[in-house]
């Protein structure tokens, strides 16, 4: 069995693969913490052959967790964002300062679709932009819903956003404290990706399909007007592509990748952007 981690700074997700199959055979997540226990918070390792590892949380966290792999597992890979990789320039200054699950989901999304948007809806939303030919421009990182709930201390952390709430429900003013925070952050991140994503298209002069992943996905997705695919295991993705161990990830088959969305035109992006401009 292969075992995938995918450590952010809120969730550290799991997922334990099939080294023959490729199928997925189960998957959880614990809050990221300092210690990991086996058995309990992640399978037992006596099944699992290999380890692969994305994760953003302090290098301490970090080294703990393959201290105790290694012990127990005869294959640890450990991603790292690097100044190149599977045909993607990192477009950081200091490439080794991309967050890793920024360069995973930048790799897999590459390897899906060739130039891209990829969005992670997380602990903070993240936006990188991958050009056809492999250039990684950078992008943008701003709160994610729950930090912005969390820093209004209205006592509406834990009220989350209900995923199958009608995307138009949450553009009406809210008549509570909760709906009033919920409407609010939901239309500062939806109102943030739709437009950086028509300003740096309209800048490269290029339409991109945008693929969104993340815990808040499909709460984002509901309101997020640029066609897109949501694919849950994108991160996992990158781990595939940079560290393939079954048959069908040889083959460059990522789990759960959805069919790349057809971007709009690109003249309907700029007449988008100009309209915003007027109001
Ligand atoms: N089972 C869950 N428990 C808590 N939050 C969840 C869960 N599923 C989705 N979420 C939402 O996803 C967010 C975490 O998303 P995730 O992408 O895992 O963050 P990160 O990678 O930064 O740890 C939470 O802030 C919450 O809004
Ligand atoms: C921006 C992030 C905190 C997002 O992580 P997440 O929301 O997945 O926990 C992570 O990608 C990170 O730590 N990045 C390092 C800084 C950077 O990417 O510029
Ligand atoms: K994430």
């Amino acid at each position: 069995m292969i075992l995938d981690l995918d450590i952010g700074n809120t969730l550290s997700k799991w997922r334990l693969k099939d080294a023959e199959s490729s199928e997925i055979r189960s998957r959880g997540a614990v809050w990221t913490r300092e210690e990991w226990r086996p058995g309990a918070d992640i399978p037992d390792l006596d099944v699992v052959e290999a380890v692969r590892i994305s994760s953003v949380a302090r290098a301490g966290v970090l080294d703990e967790t393959v201290t105790l792999l290694r012990r127990q597992v005869r294959h640890v890979f450990v991603a790292r964002s690097l100044p190149e990789a599977l045909g993607v320039v990192n477009g950081y200054d200091e490439p080794g300062r991309l967050g890793v699950d920024r360069w995973m989901g930048a790799l897999a999304g590459y390897q899906l679709a060739g130039g891209c948007c990829a969005v992670d809806c997380g602990s903070a939303i993240t936006i990188d932009f991958v050009l056809p030919g492999g250039i990684h421009l950078g992008g943008f990182i701003i709160p994610g819903l729950r930090l912005m709930k969390e820093s209004l201390k209205l006592g509406t952390r834990n009220v989350a956003i209900d995923p199958e709430s009608e995307a138009d429900a949450l553009l009406e003013p809210g008549r509570r404290t909760v709906d009033a925070v919920n409407h609010g952050i939901y239309m500062a991140a939806v109102s943030a990706i739709n437009r950086i994503y028509s300003e740096v298209c309209d800048q490269q002069g290029i339409s991109l399909p945008m693929l969104l992943t993340g815990g808040d996905a499909r709460v984002v997705s509901r309101g997020v007007q640029v066609p897109h695919a949501v694919w849950p295991d994108m991160v996992y993705g990158g781990l595939e592509a940079c560290y393939p161990l079954t048959f069908a990830e040889r083959a460059g088959k990522m789990s759960g990748a959805p069919k790349v969305p057809e971007p709009v035109s690109l003249e309907k992006i700029r007449a988008g952007l100009a309209f915003s401009m007027l109001l």
